[in-house]
């Protein structure tokens, strides 16, 4: 192998995803003069634009899909290639592509992120969405769909039951309340009238003149109905590549068969028992259908709860896996539980000079204790400029510290068109009992949780423009003692901001 070697290269960056596009940015700017190569088995990067430090922790941005010259333009020494990594060989710091080229590395850094983990790998009638490629396969067959059932109770499931129009939806999920890597019951409660009321206007027409609600069903489920009259028209982008991330279905058109109706149908408390074809039904004639169920729908989904729906397709939106198999044959990295690569506080894994960052790593240094790892573009694109300037650091032999932003965990996002804010322990992550709550909720417009342990504030969620976060972000980074505040911390006529000045 290492004699194949076709050029060797001072740092190699695999993946053209957020983490290995903001690594590769990193040691360019940093180094200039070294070699880098960026191995992409996408024909596309994704760059950050519009980057805004909004606190000191929080940051927005976008992230556009780009041709790879324009970093190659931008970084002379930069070799961008686009094949996939087939092996790598961490003794002889080699890696082979699948076109059968050969490069060496002094330095790695592994980006090759994540795939859906799918409730089953061979149905053709169940989907994952991750990058282009399959949202806009999703929304082919969207397009044809009159009943769609979505398993998984994230964010991939929150976005889409949020957006889809057209189609009858069932939104099968584990837990008793929606949302719930994201936010607890009391969230959810608020969230879910978004389902039945009106979705503000965006810029492409989207007219709705009419919802009626229906009251939950025995059995644990909610249905949500919605009339409209006209639909929203979309574009749709083309490349395949990385991972989608935040606002990916406003490019996308997610209309189904049925111009005219919107329903969402909650079964809580259930997983999958078995997905099978008609054909499959046929062979089980115990199998009790509800009537809306009869006739010829080409796949059946059989909840734990009993009950057994007809589909046009499931979409499962069960979460992510590392991408490592690529990088696991004959070497010695130590895997975390989840399937990441092990990285320690300088994104190193556990082989000599191969980094990894974003979602195929597992964040394994001792975290802050108002930090934890979550598979988000934030967090990617923290670890890529981390890992770089890791990497850089340690060819220069500069001494480096784990960057502030792994000191507080904070996310921005936005949920049924409600502004999101999570801070630290957002939902009294690892804290047992050993923690309190104060909340404050005005119906349809804001949602503010705090968590506080031993009369300090470790956690927050904020929903609706509260302008709270900056203050909270404050409290739970100085850990003051708010123990004299009581409930007044959250008392609406009280500016907290003036409070702590
Ligand atoms: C539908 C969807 C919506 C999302 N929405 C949000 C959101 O609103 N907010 C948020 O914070 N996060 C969101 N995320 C999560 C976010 O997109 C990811 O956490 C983030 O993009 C991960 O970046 P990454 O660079 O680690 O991996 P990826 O973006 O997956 O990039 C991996 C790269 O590695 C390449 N690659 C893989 N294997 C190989 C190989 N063997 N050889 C060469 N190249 C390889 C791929 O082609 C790709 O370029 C969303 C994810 C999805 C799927
Ligand atoms: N706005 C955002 O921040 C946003 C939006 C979309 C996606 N994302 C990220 O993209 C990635 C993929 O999203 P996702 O929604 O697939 O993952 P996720 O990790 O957010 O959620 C997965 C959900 O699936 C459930 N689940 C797992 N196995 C299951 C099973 N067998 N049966 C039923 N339910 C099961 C889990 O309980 C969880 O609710 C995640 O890293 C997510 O954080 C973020």
């Amino acid at each position: 192998m290492a004699e194949r070697k076709e050029k060797t290269f001072r740092f190699v960056i695999v993946g053209g995803g957020i983490a290995g596009v903001t690594c590769v940015e990193q040691l360019s700017s940093q180094i200039p003069s070294a070699d880098v190569a960026l191995i992409t088995a996408s024909p596309h990067i994704k760059a950050v634009t519009n980057y805004k430090q909004v606190s000191k922790t929080l940051e927005e941005f976008d992230v556009e899909e780009r041709p790879s010259s324009v970093l190659e333009e931008k970084f002379p020494n930069l070799t961008v290639i686009h094949s996939a990594v087939k092996s790598l060989h961490t003794q002889s710091h080699a890696l082979e592509t699948t076109d059968g080229r050969v490069f060496g590395y002094e330095k790695l850094c592994i980006c090759g992120g994540g795939r859906p983990k799918l409730l089953t790998q061979d149905n053709p009638y169940v989907l994952g969405i991750r990058d282009t490629d399959s949202a806009q396969e999703f929304q082919k067959r969207l397009s044809k769909a009159k009943r769609i059932v979505v398993v998984g109770n994230g964010g991939i499931a929150l976005e889409l039951v949020y957006e889809v129009e057209g189609c009858e939806v069932i939104w099968a999920v584990k837990d008793k309340a929606i949302g719930n890597t994201f936010f607890d019951a009391g969230a959810a409660q608020f969230l879910i009238p978004s389902l039945e009321a009106d979705k503000p206007e965006r810029a492409s027409p989207c007219k709705r003149t009419r919802y009626t609600t229906k009251e939950p069903a025995p059995g644990g489920s909610h249905t949500f109905t919605a009339d409209r009259n006209a639909r929203r028209q979309g574009s749709s982008s083309t490349e395949a590549g990385s991972a989608l991330g935040p606002d990916w279905h406003e490019g996308i058109n997610l209309q189904g068969s049925e111009q005219g109706t919107r329903r969402v149908s909650l079964e809580y408390q259930c997983e999958v028992e078995k997905i099978f074809t008609s054909e499959e039904l046929l062979n089980f004639p115990q199998q009790t259908l509800r009537p809306e169920n009869v006739g010829s729908w080409p796949v059946y989904i059989k909840l734990t709860n009993g009950k057994t729906y007809g589909c046009d397709l499931v979409v499962s939106a069960t979460g992510v896996v590392p991408n490592t198999e690529p990088f696991l044959h004959g070497n010695n990295f130590a895997l975390a539980d989840d399937g990441g690569l092990q990285v320690d506080d300088h994104m190193m894994t556990s082989e000599p000079d191969v980094y990894a960052a974003g979602d195929v790593c597992t964040a394994c240094w001792e975290h802050s204790p108002m930090w934890q790892q979550m598979r988000l573009w934030t967090q990617a694109r923290q670890m890529g400029w981390y890992a770089g300037r890791c990497m850089a650091a340690h060819v220069l032999s500069e001494p480096i510290e784990l960057d502030f932003c792994f000191e507080l965990f904070s996310h921005i996002t936005k949920f049924f068109n409600y502004k999101v804010v999570l801070l630290g322990k957002f939902n009294g992550q690892g804290l047992g009992s050993n923690h309190e709550l104060l909340v404050r909720c005005t119906k349809g417009l804001e949602y503010v949780k705090v968590i506080l342990s031993g009369g300090r504030m470790v956690g927050a969620v904020l929903i609706g423009e509260t302008d709270l976060e900056e203050t909270f972000e404050n409290l739970i980074l100085n850990q003051m003692d708010l123990t004299p505040y009581g409930e007044e911390l959250l008392n609406p006529n009280i500016d907290i901001e003036d409070y702590f000045d």
